[in-house]
């Protein structure tokens, strides 16, 4: 389906912002390894936590759920022998069970999004796997992907970070339930190195014992734990959100956004002090963000790899900043759904807007007169793509018409809801 994004110069509401997805895919995750029976408070709804969901369901732990809770019973270190799991288009749940299977004996990953996820890279994690015993079939390190575990007893692992941190994410979900200790040690770089705080923090509340040095380059992980049952509660999703908070400083606008932790461990927080940056008069007190835009920004310069999954909301409020702004080190941004680099610039100047790509970096030459639309965009199945020209189009003279617009539910199956109830014009076709 597509969508229609009408300009609309005012926005004004509240909403409460999505639930965490990177918290929801890892809780269900070390509540799926618990032994016993854990309760997950606000778990995200979207594709990809549905994904997560189905494959721990696979993988044998019972969910039951209702409004407000998911409540799991694990499957510990023993899961079933499954043979074939479907992550659907999610790239951190493939990557976290990837490793998981190392506990099972052949397990298929089916390739159902060819042109999206199964464009995807996995070798730097088929290398680490391969280091501790498992054998992983692959097609050119994508998918599908079939892993033969049973053997992986620990030891030491190198593993690149330069392309994603879910590759080192997901050892350390797998290394503290193998027979022996395991060290791991980052090599070439380590990309959303923010992202690997979550997966600590979410470890220690299962009760698992990792010793990290401060860079997070290198890792200690003792052998045979045991992950805890716990209650757990998600935070609000600031990736999401940014896309609500960057439509609200391109508009004049009176918009409060409700549930976003002021203290976060979430890189994308960041969107906050870099709308501040911009001059978008706004205020965060209490978990609340609250913006009352004027449509006015400045430019700005921002290392991009600190909030990988909030860069293209921030580019498109960028696009109507006074001034030339640059994203930088954001080169795997060319890894997610689709090359969010040369495909998601190549939207924006299909619309009007005066971008420039280098191999890491986004440069921006903003334009506040606004920009023409009147076009048709190709969203490449990523759900980033898709909100960020919607805050385009807001701000475009002619109308957007955002083809394949439902894909938004990778992450945020309620974003034009959202956006709508704020008074954005918006219609399905
Ligand atoms: O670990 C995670 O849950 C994620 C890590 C990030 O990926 P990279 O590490 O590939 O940048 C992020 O973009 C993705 O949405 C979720
Ligand atoms: C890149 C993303 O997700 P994943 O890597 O999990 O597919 C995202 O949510 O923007």
């Amino acid at each position: 389906m597509d969508m229609i994004v009408t300009p609309t110069p005012r926005l004004q509401g509240t909403i409460g912002a999505l639930s965490s997805k990177n918290y929801t895919t890892r809780y269900l995750l070390v509540a799926a390894l618990a032994e016993g029976t854990s309760t997950i408070h606000f778990p995200a709804h979207s594709e990809d936590s549905d994904a997560m969901r189905r494959c721990i369901q696979d993988l044998g732990a019972t969910l039951v759920e209702d409004d407000q809770k998911a409540v799991i019973t694990g499957f510990g270190s023993h899961p079933s022998d499954v043979k074939e799991l479907n992550v659907g288009n999610a790239g951190a749940v493939l990557r976290f069970l990837m490793g998981i299977a190392a506990l099972c004996p052949d397990v298929t990953f089916v390739n159902t999004y060819p042109d999206s996820l199964g464009k995807r890279p996995h070798d730097d994690l088929i290398t680490a796997l391969g280091q501790i015993g498992v054998e992983v079939e692959h097609e050119n390190g994508r998918l599908p992907i079939t892993i033969r575990g049973g053997q992986a007893k620990g030891g030491s692992i190198k593993v690149s970070g330069a392309v994603s941190s879910q590759y080192l994410s997901s050892l350390l979900f797998l290394t503290p339930m193998l027979k022996e200790d395991s060290e791991i040690t980052v090599i070439d770089d380590l990309k959303s190195k923010v992202v690997i705080g979550q997966t600590l923090e979410v470890l220690e509340q299962a009760g698992i014992v990792i010793h990290a040095s401060e860079d997070y380059m290198h890792f200690r992980i003792p052998g045979n734990q045991v992950y805890q049952a716990k209650t757990y509660t998600v935070q609000g999703d600031y990736p999401g959100s940014a896309a609500i908070l960057a439509a609200a400083s391109v508009t004049e606008s009176d918009v409060t956004v409700e549930r976003l932790p002021v203290k976060s461990k979430q890189g994308e927080r960041a969107v906050v002090d870099v709308l501040q940056m911009m001059e978008v008069p706004l205020t965060h007190e209490n978990d609340i963000v609250h913006i009352r835009g004027n449509g006015k920004l400045k430019a700005v310069e921002f290392d991009g790899d600190a909030a990988t999954d909030a860069v293209l909301a921030m580019v498109a409020a960028a696009v109507f900043a006074e001034g030339t702004s640059r994203f930088y080190n954001v080169e795997n941004l060319r890894y997610k759904e689709c090359d969010r680099i040369t495909d998601y610039l190549n939207e924006l100047r299909k619309a009007g807007a005066r971008v420039e790509e280098k191999q890491a970096e986004i440069i921006v030459h903003g334009r506040p007169e606004g920009v023409e639309g009147g076009v048709e965009i190709n969203a490449h199945y990523d759900h980033r793509v898709i909100m960020a020209l919607t805050i385009v189009g807001l701000r475009s003279k002619a109308p957007l018409r955002i083809k394949d617009a439902h894909h938004v539910a990778k992450s945020y199956p309620h974003f034009f809801d959202h956006m709508k109830t704020l008074g954005a014009k918006l219609e399905w076709v």
